[in-house]
């Protein structure tokens, strides 16, 4: 089991409070989305704008579907990881519960795209989030709504490392999360 220690000092440490404009840091240093050190990643750099998080993404050949046109699992990731972002403003972990893609035009390789996500609404421990990607035209291609669920920092020391190391095994009888999870206080310091 990752040290949970350790694991909320990493929030702490990411937490912000980030102004509007800043940078965000990665998730991890190894986030398929977001982590520098994932050779297989998107290695997407988000920035927050007001109540929202916005970034630039080029799709590259390692992402193909169909010839030239970026699969549409590829799209789902950073329209997730994107959206995971809002995490540093809600101040609290969450995990994706739900995604829903809507694929509206083919999302083409070597082509900038800006994707911009916003919490729609907040119930309990759950929050809304919508996303869109689109072209520098403004044509929006896809667009995806998700539901987080937040949870304490147990789920993620129950579950594997923060970075690096190799993730934990799932214990058998342990793999879901025993009942409710609460959300972990605010990590601003
Ligand atoms: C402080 C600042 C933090 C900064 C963070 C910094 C670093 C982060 C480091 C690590 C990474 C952390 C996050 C990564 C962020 C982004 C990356 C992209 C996101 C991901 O890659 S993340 C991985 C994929 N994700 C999962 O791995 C989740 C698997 N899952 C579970 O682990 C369980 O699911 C759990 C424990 C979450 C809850 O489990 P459970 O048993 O307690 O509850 P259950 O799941 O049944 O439902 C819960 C509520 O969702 C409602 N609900 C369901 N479906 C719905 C729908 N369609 N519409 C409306 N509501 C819906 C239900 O109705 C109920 O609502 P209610 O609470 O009102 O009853």
């Amino acid at each position: 089991m990752a040290d949970v220690e350790a694991m909320l000092a990493h929030w702490a440490e990411r937490a912000g409070p980030h102004p509007d404009g800043a940078m965000l840091p990665p998730h991890h240093e190894q986030c398929l989305g977001c982590g520098p050190d994932n050779a297989h990643g998107h290695h997407l750099q988000v920035n927050r704008r007001g109540d929202g998080v916005a970034a630039d993404h080029v799709f590259d050949d390692r992402h193909v579907g169909a010839p030239g046109v970026v699969h549409g699992g590829a799209v789902a990731t950073v329209l997730d990881d994107l959206s995971g972002f809002l995490l540093y403003l809600v101040g609290t972990p969450a995990v994706t519960r739900q995604l829903t893609v809507d694929y509206l035009s083919p999302v083409l390789v070597g082509v900038t795209y800006r994707m911009e996500a916003r919490v729609t609404s907040r119930e309990d421990r759950k929050f809304f989030v919508a996303a869109t990607l689109s072209d520098l035209d403004g044509c929006t291609v896809a667009t995806s709504t998700a539901v987080f669920v937040t949870v304490g920092v147990e789920h993620f020391a129950r579950h594997g490392a923060v970075s690096g190391g190799s993730p934990t095994p799932p214990v058998a009888d342990d793999h879901r999360d025993s009942g409710r999870e609460g959300a972990v206080g605010q990590q601003r310091g």
